[in-house]
């Protein structure tokens, strides 16, 4: 990434993440640029990172190495349409739209090296997670470069089939919000057992900040750590018990079956 040049186009939430974690990974702003229709969002991707910015999308891939598509997947077919005269040969496309396709991509973009990625909201603090998949026209080297960058907020697992980012959707892409549902169900429910609203809140985000820590930090998996908290006959199993007499799992498992129809349907309704 040494010398990479990099356009982001959409300077939104994901964007500025993605261009604060490579600033904090050491890239200089000469080698960032964005593009935003938004003016309040330029002059805010500006002056938190001083990289330049544009409103014209054209000029801001003129002399990119990888360009990185960071509009909303609903405006990704009119933004191809307008950027693929404008493209050179070589320039990497990574995508990190959700149910945009590689083949709609490179529909409207040509035959291009394209990296079509799944990231999601803690890349904010660089503690994200992304799926990546290549299309067979990514040499090595943009490997690399693609994988760079989303590491610079989190970690990045490689996909072998183009498919599994539906999974990745459902699992990590929207995941962060079923957690927040999880911290405001915990909380609602703390409060309804008589504590005040603001020590519930504590007591949950700290829980659910431990847990997690644990969780990666262990040697063993979630299930023995779960089994380490639940001493017999005692509060965790009536718990859990409560959870698994309504179908926990099953719920879990629907809600990301249909994060993963809906990342498919999308991919059918705007690949047209
Ligand atoms: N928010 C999330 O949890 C995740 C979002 N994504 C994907 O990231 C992409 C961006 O999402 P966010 O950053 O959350 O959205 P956002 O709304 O914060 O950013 C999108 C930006 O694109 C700009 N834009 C609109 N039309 C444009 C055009 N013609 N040319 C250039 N820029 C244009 C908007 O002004 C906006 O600033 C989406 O495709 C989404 O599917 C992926 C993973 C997680
Ligand atoms: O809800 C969505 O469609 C996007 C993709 C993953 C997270 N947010």
């Amino acid at each position: 990434m040494s010398d990479t040049r990099i356009a982001f186009i959409g300077a939104g939430n994901m964007a500025a993440s993605l261009i604060g974690g490579l600033r904090a990974q050491g890239l200089d702003a000469k080698q960032i640029r964005a593009s935003d229709p938004g003016a309040e969002t330029r002059s805010r991707v500006q002056a938190e990172h001083g990289i330049e910015v544009f409103e014209d999308n054209a000029q801001a891939i003129a002399d990119a190495d990888v360009i990185v598509l960071a509009v909303k997947p609903q405006v990704m077919k009119a933004v191809c349409q307008d950027l693929q005269a404008s493209l050179r040969d070589g320039q990497l496309i990574v995508s990190i739209a959700a149910g945009i396709t590689c083949a709609s991509l490179q529909d409207w973009l040509g035959a291009r090296p394209v990296v079509r990625c799944m990231p999601n909201t803690p890349a904010l603090l660089r503690q994200g997670v992304s799926g990546l998949y290549a299309t067979a026209e990514v040499s090595s080297a943009q490997r690399q470069q693609a994988e760079q960058l989303l590491s610079a907020v989190g970690t990045a697992l490689w996909l072998d089939q183009e498919q599994q980012l539906d999974a990745v959707t459902a699992v990590s892409g929207s995941g962060p919000a079923y957690f927040f549902l999880l911290i405001e169900a915990m909380t609602a429910a703390g409060e309804k057992l008589g504590l005040p609203r603001e020590t519930a809140s504590q007591l949950t985000l700290q829980t659910a900040l431990g847990a997690a820590r644990m969780a990666v930090a262990s040697d063993v998996d979630a299930a023995e750590l779960r089994r380490r908290v639940t001493s017999p006959a005692g509060t965790t199993e009536a718990a859990i018990k409560s959870f698994q007499g309504n179908a926990f799992e099953a719920i879990v498992e629907q809600a990301l079956q249909a994060a993963a129809t809906r990342s498919a349907e999308l991919a059918e309704q705007l690949g047209k």
